[in-house]
């Protein structure tokens, strides 16, 4: 099994470039499923997750080629079996996305409960609940949805749950739509930028979505939907991340090809910290974080246009080592805090009280062998180990390679000491020596 290894301390400077967005790509590639012909995918970023939904969509018909620089072609080329079994579908928890696609198109599908980050309890009920009322019968059979319509009609739905709306649950319900009769309302929308991308995608493949982006998305069912040419938008989270990595390096780094409007929120509260920020056009921006002085401060994940829960963990590695005391709350997933203990085992000190962790910064973390327990707590021990004193070694980064495009190879470009081996090669731990701050 693979594991990093990093040598902390490196200032990172220099360019690197933000990937195709996976939370995007994900759900279009699913979408594809609902068209005639063949789409051509641009900008598909090359990680595990899309691989996954690759094996996935070639199991249930489509013929999917790539060709260079993450350039997919998938084309259904049959359509007789709808069942996406739990080998695949529990390793990300996107693959719940060919639910309404399946549904709409082949009037079937039985797709294992979805899998994905260990993050806090993740129904699917607002997901079941949209289809239901798109006239869909649906149960829970053996550990799978099973879900069939010989017609889709349009109804009034809401994405509305207790802690927001969901993602995944628009896409599903939205994607369902474009073939269902009449005209289909979804209230309390999620307006993320990859629901939006979404949106462009069915409605360049000849759907009728209008309001998405805003609170409620309204669908107009049309007979066929034909394959297209899409470019993925960037990944607002790893760029979000490759910022953080120059910031918490005390660097001067310049991440491309993003897009600026949607990272505000991260931009201005990288600026409250106190990191200099400074953009380029709507596609670059550049943290230089060298000389100064940083302050603490409250942070709440909330869903878009905040500060998103995917880059929780990576912000807590970054105010782990601010002076004075921090406090981030989750409202999106209240129970997505694993990575406090690993970053407490760097010498972080990190309290957990309910949906909030209180951060005390400290002057030093210290380099150690630690566990992914997730995605972005992957990325946040990675960020803590650039940083570090001395040698960092992160374990079970299969979680990582998820949802990251070579990660470490854009980091290493930029600076950071940081290498990809095997985990036998790295049985010691590093020898450190603790110092907290008062
Ligand atoms: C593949 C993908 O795009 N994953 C993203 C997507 O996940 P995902 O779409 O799974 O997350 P949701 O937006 O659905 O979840 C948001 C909140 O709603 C709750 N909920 C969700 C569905 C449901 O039927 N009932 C319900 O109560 C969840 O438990 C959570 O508290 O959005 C999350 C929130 O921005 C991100 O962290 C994930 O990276
Ligand atoms: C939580 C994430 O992914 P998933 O929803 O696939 O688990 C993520 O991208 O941070």
């Amino acid at each position: 099994m693979d594991v990093l290894r990093i040598r902390g301390g490196v200032p990172l400077s220099g360019v690197v470039s933000a990937s195709g967005s996976k939370n995007a790509a994900l759900p279009i590639m699913a979408s594809c499923l609902l068209a005639h012909g063949r789409t051509q995918l641009e900008r598909v970023p090359d990680l595990v997750d899309v691989h996954t939904l690759r094996q996935l969509l070639t199991d249930i018909g489509c013929h999917i080629e790539s060709h260079q620089d993450g350039v997919l072609s998938i084309e259904v080329a049959e359509e007789s079996s709808s069942e996406a079994e739990y080998e695949l579908v529990r390793k990300m928890r996107a693959s719940v996305c060919v639910l309404g696609p399946l549904l709409a198109k082949r009037g079937f599908a039985r797709v294992s409960l979805p899998g994905g980050c260990q993050i806090g309890h993740r129904p699917i009920d607002l997901h079941l609940q949209g289809l239901s009322a798109l006239g869909a019968d649906i149960e829970i059979r053996n550990g799978s949805v099973v879900a069939s319509a010989t017609q889709l009609r349009g109804a009034r739905v809401t994405m509305s749950g207790a802690f927001g709306s969901s993602v995944t649950g628009t896409c599903n319900v939205m994607s369902a739509a474009t073939l269902a009769r009449g005209t289909t309302v979804i209230d309390a929308a999620a307006q993320e930028p990859e629901v939006v991308a979404l949106a462009e995608f069915l409605n360049a493949m000849g759907a009728k979505i209008e309001g998405a982006g805003t609170e409620t998305i309204e669908i107009q069912g049309v007979e066929a939907l034909e394959g297209t040419t899409f470019t993925i938008i960037p990944d607002r989270i790893e760029a979000a991340t490759l910022l953080i990595a120059g910031a918490i390096t005390r660097g001067s780094l310049t991440v491309n090809e993003l897009c600026l409007a949607h990272l505000e929120a991260v931009l201005e509260l990288l600026s409250d910290i106190g990191v200099c920020v400074e953009t380029s056009g709507n596609d670059a921006v550049r943290v230089e974080a060298g000389k100064n002085s940083f302050r603490p401060l409250r942070v709440s994940a909330v869903p878009y246009p905040g500060v998103p829960t995917d880059v929780q963990a990576q912000l807590m590695a970054f105010l782990s080592t601010i002076r004075g005391q921090s406090s981030i709350r989750d409202q999106v997933f209240p129970d997505r805090f694993i990575h406090c203990a690993e970053l407490n085992r760097m010498g972080a000190s990190i309290q957990q009280f309910g949906n909030r962790a209180v951060i005390r910064g400290v002057d030093r973390l210290q380099g150690a062998h630690v566990m992914a327990s997730d995605l972005r707590a992957s990325a946040a021990l990675v960020l803590a180990g650039l940083v570090a004193q001395g040698e960092t070694v992160v374990r079970r980064i299969y979680h990582l390679d998820r949802g990251y495009e070579a990660l470490e190879r854009k980091l290493r470009c930029v600076g950071a000491d940081i290498e990809r081996m095997d985990a036998a090669d790295c049985l010691n731990p590093p020898q450190t020596e603790l110092r907290y701050t008062a």
